[in-house]
């Protein structure tokens, strides 16, 4: 960890009720871009995640008894380290996951957006009075911390994914244990270190790690234990129904944040420009391993060529490496699995009639590493039209009329982010609401933010992170009618 300027970020033991707890089964971190191993951290399971959970329980009432502006000003403590350490996360996250260095820091910023914002929520968790129904009572509506929040987050966003979820916990009052994806967990064990630096008293946070195949147990513990009374969630729709099943024994609330397969639709009477930046960005964030990138193209008969052509000459700027190296701007996907999958997709799409236009091939640099691709003439009859590619292959589809854009960009069980570029304000209005989707960004490639309820429909998922809607989440309404008053 040579990078690192502060070496005490590095930390390769879990973090449970205070403490930095190492065990006798390991597995190894990787850097996706070299295949270095990075660290051998725990290998965790039930028993260890009921430790983690009980200490998360013994914390609960002392947190929750602290003021809203005690819980305040040890979030804006954590926030004001992330910020201050930006740098040395970004490099873990870089090392551990493979984004840009660039992207990194930015997912750093976005992080710790989360806790600032969240810090400020913390003094704004309002209940509400109701005309009473009897003269000698009164309503008053209240809003409680839940209790215990179990977190489970993925590898493509191991900083934005975990504060998204124990930020507005925290709070609200609630304590948490957290299971970061065993591809990332360096990058969640120094958000631990700052978040002991700042305050939070022993147990309010836990981070708990297993490698791939520990991870059901960890769940299963999490999910059924009655100590555990809401579970967050952000990664595949298979797993979240699997946690959404095995909460249910304890009737459990669930915040889901699922797959997509968001659709990017371009209309002749589009900004050019615009659209091909925001298909841009879209697209290749994170080497198109975010669940809102845009997944599928679909382009309108008069401005496809255009379209095709503007984008294809874009993409070729890109420059593939190890993201820590400067001006790289692609970098490694996560795995071999990524990679099979991205392959799958194209040769698919080529043997159904697709045309690659860029790309379509492993980047001559080997390993976890792919070329940016443009296909065109993609129809639905390709693998890329029901699943989410999660690598950078941008499909372009053609279409004729709105109507037939908007029926294809539905035809999906997903519905977490939808996109579409027209200068028509009535088409805005009426395509805006015509598609079934969690969030729509019209004329806009990129939609996420601490202050926006971010989250999907169908099978996208349930309820939403970001904004005052993402602390409520970790809250229970509790109705009290203060009778007596005229005796
Ligand atoms: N809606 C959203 O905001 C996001 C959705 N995703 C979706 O997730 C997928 C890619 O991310 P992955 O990390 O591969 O998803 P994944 O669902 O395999 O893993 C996510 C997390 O769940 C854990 N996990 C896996 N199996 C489990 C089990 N049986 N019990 C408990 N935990 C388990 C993993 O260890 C990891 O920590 C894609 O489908 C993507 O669309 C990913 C990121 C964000
Ligand atoms: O994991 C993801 O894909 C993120 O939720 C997307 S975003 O919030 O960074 O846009």
């Amino acid at each position: 960890m040579d990078f690192l300027n502060d070496k005490s970020l590095f930390k390769d033991k879990s973090y449970i009720g205070g403490e930095w707890v190492g065990g006798a089964k390991t597995f190894e971190v990787k850097n996706p871009a070299t295949g270095e191993v990075l660290a051998s951290v725990p290998d965790f399971g039930a028993e260890e995640t009921r430790g983690a959970i009980e200490a998360a329980n013994a914390a609960f009432k002392g947190w929750a008894a602290l003021t809203a502006r005690e819980r305040y000003l040890i979030l804006r403590r954590w926030f004001e380290l992330i910020m201050e350490n930006q740098d040395d996360i970004a490099r873990l996250m870089t090392a551990e996951m493979g984004k840009p260095l660039t992207e990194s820091r930015g997912e750093v910023a976005y992080a710790a957006s989360f806790v600032e914002f969240y810090a400020e929520e913390a003094k704004r968790v309002y209940g509400e009075t109701i005309p009473s129904p009897k003269a000698d009572a009164r309503v008053v509506v209240i809003r409680q911390p839940i209790g215990v929040v179990g977190a489970i987050t993925p590898w493509n966003f191991p900083a934005a994914m975990i504060t998204r979820k124990v930020a507005p916990a925290f709070a609200a009052g609630c304590t948490a244990v957290c299971k970061p994806a065993e591809d990332t967990p360096l990058t969640a064990l120094a958000l631990a270190e700052l978040a002991e630096r700042a305050g939070f008293p022993k147990g309010v946070l836990n981070i708990v790690t297993g490698s791939a195949a520990s991870a059901p147990a960890i769940g299963e513990e999490l999910t059924t234990s009655p100590l555990v009374r809401a579970i967050g969630f952000t990664g595949s729709t298979e797993v979240g129904k699997l946690l959404m099943r095995q909460s249910a024994s304890t009737v459990k609330k669930v915040a889901l944040e699922l797959g997509g397969n968001a659709p990017f639709i371009v209309f002749d009477d589009a900004d050019l420009d615009a659209a091909v930046a925001g298909a841009m960005a879209s697209k290749f964030r994170n080497a198109g391993q975010t669940c809102v990138c845009a997944n599928r193209i679909l382009v309108q008969d008069g401005i496809y060529d255009a379209f095709a052509e503007r984008l294809a000459s874009e993409v070729l700027k890109f420059k593939v490496g190890d993201g820590m190296e400067v001006g790289v701007n692609i970098g490694p996907l996560i795995n071999e699995q990524a990679i099979e999958k991205v392959e799958r997709h194209v040769a698919d799409a080529v043997a159904n009639g697709g045309e690659v236009v860029v790309g379509g091939h492993r980047h001559e640099l080997g390993g976890n590493f792919y070329e940016p691709t443009v296909i065109r003439n993609v129809t639905t009859r390709m693998l890329v039209t029901n699943e989410e590619t999660f690598g950078p292959v941008a499909p372009l589809f053609r279409f004729k009329e709105e109507d037939e854009a908007v029926a294809m960009a539905n035809d999906t069980p997903f519905g977490l982010a939808a996109y579409f570029f027209s200068r028509d304000i009535g088409r805005c209005w009426r395509v805006a609401e015509g598609l079934e989707y969690g969030m729509v960004g019209v004329n806009e490639g990129i939609l996420s933010g601490e202050t926006v309820p971010f989250g999907g429909i169908k099978e996208s998922g349930l309820g939403r992170e970001g904004s005052h809607h993402g602390i409520e989440e970790f809250t229970e309404l509790k109705y009290m009618l203060m009778g007596g008053l005229g005796r």
